[in-house]
């Protein structure tokens, strides 16, 4: 705040405390100060009082200066002796008198003076003391404060953190947004603090939240060798979106939107206004030039998987919490895979029927529950993966002959057949094919109780062939069990989605090195973090799809 603005406040302020001394008057003041018209008067006098003491800002260091030289000069003329004052008095003005009449000495003695008056016209009320604003002060040394506990060392030699330390001891860096949120803070701390043991981070991480506010979502870098956290405090992402078309290229799907900063574009996604009841599902690209009521179309930075051929990352590993919405990220996909004429089958050994309203859907291969019928599914979609990487793979690759393919009746549900006799019989022309598993762990349980070898291996030496045969794996689990994953299989899935908390050994194996991500308590359903290959880690909202027919989606 500029001096001239902190002035008309503070004017404001007396006029306030002047005109509130009885109850009447002091409501009907607030109710003036709060009336709108007042409101953006007083703000417009504000802004137009300090420009004006901006613009005069020299002339009153000038006068200032010279009403403090006046009175050091009296000050002085009242304390010295009589002799004392006569003699200084006689060498001053014969200096003065000597200067000025030199060829240029008036304009000297003018500049002398100039400068002197400047000098002692400055401003000194803040001398010393901490440029941020009282506000931001008592906020950094609050989060100073609740670190100590927690980063203090004795054997600190710069002791960074201890009892009673100002936050610049410790904090090197610090940004607050226009909103004055603080998003960013960087701070040092002592080389013997344990900062490679996830209990001692996680300590500081959650102290950090509690001051901070557990409203935002956090994301922790951790300079080992030098002693430095960086933390990024980022606002809620956008809620209330929903699948919808969104306009993308063919190649690309949307897992959902993200911060502006992570992402190469913005596009157009109809956003439900809070409270507007449920998010816009069948909204289409005509109703996109007409944005029905309850929403709003809204500049979005999109989350794309870029699916080439052979893509580089053709596979999905979705982690998540229970409840966390992996479910409803893979109805959101399924939404736009079959919209695109891809086929797919579905494996929901969680029995959960959130897939039921697909079966005998145009494109829709099978959708198992029962653990046998599902593991003959995995037997099939491996053959065929097998024969289609045979297959001229620009065929595949192109998908020539989605939009009219008709899958063999063996390999459908909706069929007499299809209950799992001759799945592997051959299929013709075809469209890229995806195999969703949602819930591995329960698949895998399923086969040790019915004495089968592990899906594990059969998916990654299925997502090894994927590359050529044109097709796509989609794996679901918690992320608690992403630790007893294989290896292999988990290598092979290179898109990684995280929703709801991740555990700092889950986010090492999901996203690598030591990036760590905290934040709200309970985070929204759908809210998480993604990886494309070996891109970066970023946040992540899934779009919203309720369990419908596809068609629509
Ligand atoms: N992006 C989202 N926006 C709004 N609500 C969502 C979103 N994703 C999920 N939900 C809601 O969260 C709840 C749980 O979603 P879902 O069943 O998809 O989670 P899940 O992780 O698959 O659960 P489980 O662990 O039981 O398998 C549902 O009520 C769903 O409607």
């Amino acid at each position: 705040m500029t001096q001239g603005a902190r002035t008309a406040d503070s004017m404001w302020t007396r006029l306030g405390r002047v005109l509130s001394g009885s109850p009447p008057v002091a409501r009907l003041h607030t109710s003036l100060l709060r009336h709108p018209r007042i409101a953006k008067g007083r703000g417009m006098a504000h802004e137009g009082w300090s420009r004006v003491l901006d613009v005069c800002y020299p002339l009153i260091v000038l006068v200032r200066g010279t009403h403090r030289g006046a009175t050091q000069l009296g000050s002085w003329w009242i304390g010295a002796s009589r002799e004392k004052r006569r003699l200084q008095t006689v060498i001053v003005l014969t200096c003065l008198i000597g200067v000025g009449v030199l060829k240029y000495g008036p304009l000297l003695l003018a500049g002398a003076f100039l400068a002197a008056v400047t000098w002692l016209g400055r401003d000194t009320s803040r001398k010393g003391a901490d440029p941020e604003s009282p506000e931001h002060i008592a906020r950094l040394q609050a989060i100073y404060n609740g670190l100590v506990p927690y980063l203090q060392n004795g054997d600190d030699p710069d002791q960074h953190f201890k009892p009673g330390g100002r936050y610049r001891d410790a904090f090197t860096a610090w940004q607050f947004d226009e909103q004055d949120r603080l998003i960013r803070l960087r701070m040092d701390y002592s080389e013997y603090f344990r900062d490679g043991e996830p209990d001692s981070r996680s300590k500081v991480e959650r102290a950090l939240e509690g001051k901070i506010g557990h409203a935002n979502e956090f994301l922790y870098a951790w300079d080992e060798e030098g002693n430095h956290l960086d933390v990024r405090i980022l606002p809620p992402l956008p809620e209330g979106v929903s699948a919808q078309p969104w306009p993308v290229a063919d190649i690309e799907f949307v897992l959902g939107v993200t911060d502006p900063g992570s992402a190469s574009r913005l596009i157009p996604v109809l956003v439900a206004d809070p409270g507007a009841g449920a998010p816009a599902r069948d909204a289409d690209p005509a109703t996109r030039e007409k944005v029905p009521p309850g929403f709003s179309m809204a500049q979005l930075a999109p989350v794309i998987w870029r699916l080439g051929a052979p893509g580089p990352n053709p596979h999905l590993l979705l982690a998540g919490a229970p409840a966390s919405g992996k479910s409803t990220a893979v109805r959101s996909l399924l939404g736009q895979v079959l919209a695109r004429g891809h086929a797919v089958a579905v494996i929901d050994t969680d029995q959960t029927a959130q897939y039921g309203a697909l079966a005998g859907q145009r494109n829709v291969v099978r959708v198992t529950e029962d653990p046998a019928d599902s593991l003959e599914l995995l037997d099939w979609f491996g053959l065929e993966a097998e024969r289609r990487a045979e297959r001229t793979p620009a065929a595949t690759a192109r998908g020539d002959g989605a939009s009219n393919f008709e899958w063999p009746a063996a390999v459908r549900a909706d069929s007499p057949a299809g209950a799992g006799s001759d799945l592997d019989s051959a299929v013709p022309a075809e469209p890229p094919l995806w195999l969703f598993v949602d819930n591995l762990p329960e698949l895998c349980a399923a086969a040790q109780r019915l004495g089968r070898p592990d899906p594990q291996d059969t998916l990654a030496a299925l997502a090894r062939k994927a590359r050529f045969a044109g097709t796509t794996l989609v794996v679901t689990l918690r992320t608690d069990q992403v630790q007893a994953m294989r290896p292999a299989l988990r290598n092979q899935l290179t898109t990684r989605v995280a929703l709801g908390r991740v555990d700092p050994v889950s986010s090492t194996l999901l996203f690598g090195g030591t990036l760590e991500l905290g934040g709200a308590q309970v985070m929204p359903p759908g809210r998480g973090y993604v990886r494309v290959g070996s891109g970066p880690v970023i946040r992540l909202q899934t779009p919203y799809a309720p369990a419908l027919a596809p068609s629509a989606v």
